[in-house]
């Protein structure tokens, strides 16, 4: 090769590279860095694939949308919390969301789940609201179905429009009558701008019926390796691509219409289809199952507090929007892996999904101690 070719060679590559290293800088844009309270802030972001982790960027958010106290409030504001989960099989998962929606600081928490589930719920926890309304379909003959659907929907609607979000999926299973019922809730919860929370199971009635969050911006998808490959195997007809893991995401995103998706894994991926926010603080090296409920539900509050936060700075935000969901999802990743690195160093191997629950007060106020106002 001559020099002029290997100099036409290296323009070439330069080229290439710094096209995919503006793309990428695109990509990881996020709102996080926007303050919602003071509507003051720069986009900036929180990590870069290819750059040291900012993860002071992650506690920003958490701090920023996790409200003062202040004596003049009362019960409720905080939070009120529904998770849709819980049948014969799962009652841990539904108890790990509510009960974490709770310790982060949510005032009431409630769960719809089977029959059967409900009083095994209601012993774990007197903390929560059990309600025993959802039916499987071994326990309903064919031709009481559509009497039974009703009576479904009007004892869950009755308390929708007093939740500020559900948490659809976390032990629901995946009886189809059980679900169809869900989906009528989804449904219901979509026509009363209920932000919806979609994990587990219920990414398995999503991910078949997609219309149900289509176009929804209140709603998040929390999917783990197996979930999001569901999905996007569905949405996009294609393979998971790890290499160009956050392009494909955002794609995803896209194709959903304003869904925010958290894709769970060593790093947490966030997309509402028009930016991409990673947070990899440290996290546990155990894998034990019922994380992902902690998460959802930590996802729920923080969503939560983000969008009331941004309904009282209407003026600011009307300035730069940022999306509630999407700092609602980071604030409730950057919590989760505090919370099961502390729970590690406590418990080593032994460390169970309760260990990292018990540990959720002490990693919140270690990032954003509490204040009291009034
Ligand atoms: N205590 C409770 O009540 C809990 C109840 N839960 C509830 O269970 C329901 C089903 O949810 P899910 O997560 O178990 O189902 P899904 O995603 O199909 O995984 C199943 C299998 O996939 C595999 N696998 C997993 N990760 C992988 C990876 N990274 N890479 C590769 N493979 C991986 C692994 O298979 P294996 O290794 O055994 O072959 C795993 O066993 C749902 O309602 C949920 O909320 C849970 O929340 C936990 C606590
Ligand atoms: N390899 C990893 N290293 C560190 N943290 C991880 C890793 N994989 C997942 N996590 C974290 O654990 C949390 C739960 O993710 P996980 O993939 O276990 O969900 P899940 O399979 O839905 O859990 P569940 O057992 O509750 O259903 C996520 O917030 C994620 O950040
Ligand atoms: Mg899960």
């Amino acid at each position: 090769m001559n020099l002029s070719t290997s100099s036409l060679l290296f323009r070439k590559t330069h080229q290439i590279l710094r096209h995919r290293f503006r793309r990428q800088q695109f990509l990881i844009r996020s709102l996080c860095g926007y303050n919602i309270q003071t509507g003051i802030g720069k986009m900036q972001q929180i990590q870069c694939m290819d750059r040291p982790i900012v993860d002071a960027d992650a506690e920003n958010v958490l701090r920023r949308i996790t409200p003062t106290f202040d004596l003049r409030r009362h019960k409720g504001q905080a939070g009120k919390i529904a998770v849709i989960g819980g049948c014969r099989e799962y009652t841990g998962a539904p108890y790990f969301a509510a009960i974490s929606a709770l310790k982060i600081g949510a005032d009431l928490s409630h769960v719809f789940c089977t029959k059967d589930a409900a009083t095994v719920i209601k012993s774990y926890s007197p903390e929560l609201i059990v309600h025993p309304v959802l039916e499987e379909s071994y326990s309903v003959r064919d031709d009481e179905k559509a009497g039974v659907l009703d009576k479904v929907l009007a004892e869950v609607t009755k308390w929708l429009g007093r939740f500020d979000c559900l948490v659809v999926g976390p032990g629901l299973g995946r009886d189809p009558f059980l679900l169809e019922c869900v989906s009528e809730i989804m449904r219901r919860a979509r026509q009363s701008n209920v932000p919806i929370v979609v994990d587990g199971d219920g990414l398995f009635l999503v991910t078949n019926n997609l219309d149900l969050v289509k176009g929804y911006s209140l709603a998040v998808l929390t999917p783990n390796v197996n979930e999001y490959k569901r999905l996007i195997e569905q949405v996009l007809e294609c393979e998971v691509k790890d290499e160009d893991a956050s392009e494909q995401l955002l794609s995803l995103a896209k194709k959903i219409g304003g869904a925010t998706i958290l894709r769970k894994g060593s790093s947490d991926l966030i997309s509402d289809g028009k930016t991409v926010s990673v947070v990899s603080v440290h996290g546990s090296p155990r894998r034990c199952g019922g994380q992902g409920d902690i998460l959802s539900g930590s996802v729920a509050v923080f969503s939560s507090w983000a969008r009331q936060q941004m309904i009282s700075s209407e003026e600011d935000y009307n300035k730069r929007p940022a999306n509630p969901l999407v700092l609602g999802c980071i604030a409730a990743s950057v919590l989760l892996r505090k919370a099961a690195t502390l729970a590690f160093d406590k418990k080593k191997r032994s460390t169970i999904t309760g260990d990292i629950i018990e540990c959720l007060g002490e990693s919140l106020e270690g990032i954003c101690p509490a204040r009291t106002l009034g």
